[in-house]
This record gives C-alpha cells, structure tokens and sequence, in this order.
C-alpha cells in the first residue's frame, strides 16, 4: 500500500495533476482536502480583515486524517465505496495487490497527524505572477473578495512554507511551471519505482 500526495501552493495544478495520475495508477484512491472545510460560518474573520480561508483551523484535519486511516486499514473496501474499480495490478513482477491513496491539497504539511503518513510527499510551487494569475480565473464555492490574494492568500502560503521548512518535512519539490504532461510524467515514473524497490 502506498500513500503519495502532492501540495502546492493554490492553483500550482495539484488537481489537474492528481487528475492525470488517477487515471494511470491502478487501484487509485484520491482523498481531496478541500472536502474538509468546515462549514462557512465556522470560517472566522482573521487579523488581515479576511475570513481565513487558508487558515489550517477553517479545516477538519482529525476527520481528513479519519479518512485517510479508514483507507490504510481497508483499502478495497474504500476503493469500493469510493466508485474505484479494483483491479489486479498489471505490473509484474509486483508480487502482491498494489493499493495507491492520493492526497492532494494546499495544507498537508503543517499538521504531523496526516504529515506523518505519506509515504511520499510532493510540494508543487509556482512563483507569485503565475499564481495571482491562474486564481484570477478561479471559481470557488466562495468567490474571492477584492484583494484576498495579496492580503490573505499568499501571506498564509509564505507563513505555512516556512513552517514546513523549519519542520524539515522531507518533500520532493515540483515546478508547477512545466507542462501538464512532464508533471505527470515525473511523478508517475518516481511511483513505479517506488513500487518495483518495495516488492
Ligand atoms: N502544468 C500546468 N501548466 C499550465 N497551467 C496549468 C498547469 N496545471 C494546471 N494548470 C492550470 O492552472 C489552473 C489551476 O489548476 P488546478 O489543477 O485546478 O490547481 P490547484 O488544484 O493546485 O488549485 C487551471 O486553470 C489549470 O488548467
Ligand atoms: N473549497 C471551498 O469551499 C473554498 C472556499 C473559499 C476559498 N477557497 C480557497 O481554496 C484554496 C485552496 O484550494 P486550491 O488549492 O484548489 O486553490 C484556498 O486558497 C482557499 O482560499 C476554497
């Protein structure tokens, strides 16, 4: 069993990416960390004057790290549940069934519960410009107020990196800058192998 994730900072393309590597992995799982917001009026109002949307309190972090377990202890039966098709691994020689869990989110790395049980960890960055850009055309269940990005967003990014760093939370970096199909790519051969070394 085998647990890779990715983070990023927002709109490095994690979904895009988890998307593509669904579809090559076999028996792949996916658990989304935006799934765990807790409900809107639980999200508080912060001291930049922004409700924290990128706070790690506006998430349930126990009820993600529950799922995660809920998968590591029955992996087949959370495929299921999940609308995965379970199927025989087709790489030999892969001796026993291959189960893969994708997480993918903004904050997987700052909270040692869920940190602790990758097997792997990516960290897809891109540089500031790129970022405000690609959030310009962003749609959320919340539409971003004037002047989010600058006066929330990218502070609790920058915040939260440097946790993770002083943590030294050991993380493959990806620039999130190449194309869809290098990312994809990249990741998908560092899995096989990983998984080939295990068997
Ligand atoms: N490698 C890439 N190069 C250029 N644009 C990308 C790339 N990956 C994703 N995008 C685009 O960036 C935006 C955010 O991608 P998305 O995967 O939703 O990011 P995230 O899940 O990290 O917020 C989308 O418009 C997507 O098409
Ligand atoms: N999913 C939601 O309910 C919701 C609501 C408001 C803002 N957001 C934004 O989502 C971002 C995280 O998701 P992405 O990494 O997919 O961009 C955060 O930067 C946060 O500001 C999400």
């Amino acid at each position: 069993m085998e647990i890779p994730s990715e983070e990023v900072v927002t709109n490095g393309g994690k979904t895009t990416l988890t998307n593509r590597l669904i579809k090559a992995l076999p028996n792949c799982c996916v658990v989304h960390q935006d799934d765990f917001y807790k409900p809107q009026d639980q999200i508080e109002v912060g001291e930049d004057g922004f409700k924290q949307w990128d706070a790690l309190e506006s998430l349930d972090m126990d009820a993600m790290v529950s799922t995660v377990q809920a998968w590591i202890e029955e992996p087949r039966k959370f495929a299921r549940s999940h609308g995965v098709n379970v199927r025989p691994n087709s790489k030999e020689p892969v001796p026993e069934e291959i189960h893969i869990l994708v997480i993918e989110g903004f904050l997987l790395y700052n909270y040692k519960p869920l940190t602790d049980l990758f097997n792997k960890r990516y960290y897809l960055t891109v540089p500031y410009d790129e970022c405000k850009r690609r959030r310009s055309t962003r749609h959320y269940p919340i539409p971003d107020p004037p002047g989010l990005f600058d006066g929330h967003v990218w502070p609790m990014y920058l915040k939260y990196r440097k946790e993770m760093e002083t943590q030294e939370v050991d993380a493959v970096y990806l620039d999130g800058l190449k194309s869809r199909d290098d990312l994809c790519h990249q990741v998908f051969e560092e899995i096989q192998n990983m998984l080939f070394n295990c068997s």
